[in-house]
């Protein structure tokens, strides 16, 4: 049947591959660790990328696109960057039945492709600044669970590289990235997040320092990183030489950053808003944002239904509402309503003779299910209100879920305690590396060593403890 065969709060897990898979969004592919991505999953990605295209393009980032392989010395270049990584990165060996002089390597990240023709292109100040983008896929060979766009083999994402005669100009331009992808959980995806600095032991090695935008999954009561916003500082600049010869004529190097956001944003969304029903879309990334269902009775008059249905679409349609109508003959309204639910439609609007009669519609909420009856003189009003009601509903729902987990302390002991009680940890923070180590060490038990997440922008007061190192509170707990 339509329902779903596992609950939410019983086993995530299988509940989540069942209701990407039930849902629509994802078809298991038969090489481990790689997912199709069905048209279901492929819009939102395509309206969170008309939005985040569009605001770049404000910014004057333009949009490139580079070979997708990497030859061995440029990929290995730089030691220390890559060297965490190595077992990661997928080489091609043979074509055909030859196997080729070199292996070449697949991009995990696309540092080493660009930097070597940045350093070309920036000769003088005027080369400045570049601000570079592209929209693509790159491999990383994983070998931890991998999950639908979670943790997967390939994914899409975009990179930006960007590199500026001062480091003024990259710490703004890190700051008003960060913002996007914020803009891009809270306001599309309805998904609350933290926007923080990462430690210096979980920043990218090879930057200056990292910001990130931390979600919050409660079901597993574990943070996960949303998307990211580096500064690279001069580091790729000395490695791969980008110099330029500044407005004095001295030789300088250029200060860098890097960001990126991946098709990981769809899960976080599936696993914060999903219910035992199936999918709960946001309307601002529904494909379809109110779906039209015929209810006909035996007598009463079956065309003036449909043909109300179909007026109702293209009224919809046309202020701008993202409507269909399903008008298949070969299942039941009832069938219509599981179905449609499991996929996740914002908002259900049936007709039947009675609505038929008194010209009006029935709507149903898909994320409380509550019922409105709207008459057909104000509906695209009515549905709007609904839809932004819904969009706002499901932010603040999922906002006070996520405030709820999180647990302020002061002491090791309420820190190990509230860690086992699967919450995410608010602490004063030192920021010493080898204390992280040493807390990731002292918190090794069966849920997984503790990890930081990141130290937030907004810091609640600190309170002035005598002796103590702490200089910031951070955000903690075990890793997703
Ligand atoms: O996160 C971003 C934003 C967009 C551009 N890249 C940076 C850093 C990526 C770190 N990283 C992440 N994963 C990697 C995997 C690899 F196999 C190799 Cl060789 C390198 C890396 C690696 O550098
Ligand atoms: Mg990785």
């Amino acid at each position: 049947g339509l329902g779903l065969s596992y609950k939410k709060d019983d086993n995530f897990g299988e509940w989540y591959s069942e209701v990407v898979v039930n849902g629509e969004m994802i078809e298991y592919y038969d090489i481990s660790g790689c997912y199709i991505l069905r048209p279901w999953a492929m819009s939102i990605w395509e309206i969170m990328q008309t939005f985040f295209d569009a605001e770049i393009k404000k910014m004057k980032i333009r949009n490139c696109y580079f070979p997708l392989f990497v030859s061995p010395g440029v990929l290995q270049k730089e030691k220390d960057h890559i060297e965490g990584f190595a077992p990661e990165v997928a080489w091609v060996t043979k074509s055909g039945e030859s196997d080729l002089e070199v292996p070449i390597a697949i991009r995990p990240t696309s540092e080493t492709v660009m930097y070597p023709y940045f350093s070309k292109w920036i000769r003088g100040h005027r080369d400045l600044p570049l601000r570079l983008n592209q929209w693509c896929n790159v491999v990383r060979w994983e070998f931890s669970n991998p999950t639908p766009f979670i943790r997967s083999r390939e994914f899409l994402w975009q990179e930006g590289h960007t590199a500026f005669a001062t480091k003024e100009e990259a710490d703004i331009e890190v700051i008003d990235i960060l913002e996007l992808y914020r803009h891009i959980y809270e306001e599309f995806l309805a998904v609350p997040v933290i926007k923080g600095k990462k430690s210096e032991h979980e920043k990218f090695a090879g930057g200056l320092y990292t910001t990130t935008v931390e979600a919050f999954i409660p079901n597993t009561g574990r943070g996960i990183q949303g998307a990211t916003s580096h500064c690279l500082g001069q580091n790729f600049a000395k490695m791969f030489e980008i110099n330029f010869e500044n407005d004095k004529g001295e030789k300088a190097m250029v200060w860098q950053n890097s960001w990126a956001y991946t098709t990981r944003t769809i899960g976080v969304m599936i696993m914060v808003h999903g219910d035992d029903k199936g999918l709960v879309l946001p309307p601002k990334i529904a494909s379809v944002q109110v779906i039209v269902i015929p209810v006909p009775y035996k007598d009463a008059n079956t065309q003036g239904i449909f043909d109300a249905c179909a007026a109702t679409v293209k009224t919809l349609n046309e202020s701008g509402i993202r409507a269909e109508v399903d008008s298949r003959d070969n299942y039941s309204p009832g069938w219509k309503y599981s179905h449609w639910e499991l996929k996740g439609v914002p908002l259900r609007i049936e007709i039947g003779p009675k609505d038929f009669a008194n010209n009006q519609v029935r709507a149903v909420r898909r994320d409380n299910s509550a019922k409105i009856d709207i008459p057909m003189a104000n509906l695209v009003e009515q549905v709007n209100d609904l839809l932004n009601n819904i969009q706002k509903s499901l932010f603040e729902v999922a906002k006070q879920k996520r405030d709820a987990c999180i647990q302020v302390v002061n002491t090791w002991e309420e820190f190990a305690e509230a860690l086992s009680q699967k919450k995410m940890i608010m602490a004063p923070w030192c920021d010493e590396e080898e204390v992280e180590k040493d807390v990731k060490a002292r918190t090794k038990g069966e849920m997984g060593a503790a990890k930081s997440l990141c130290s937030p922008f907004d810091q609640p007061e600190l309170p002035e403890v005598p002796g103590s190192p702490a200089v910031a509170w951070g955000y903690m707990n075990i890793p997703s």
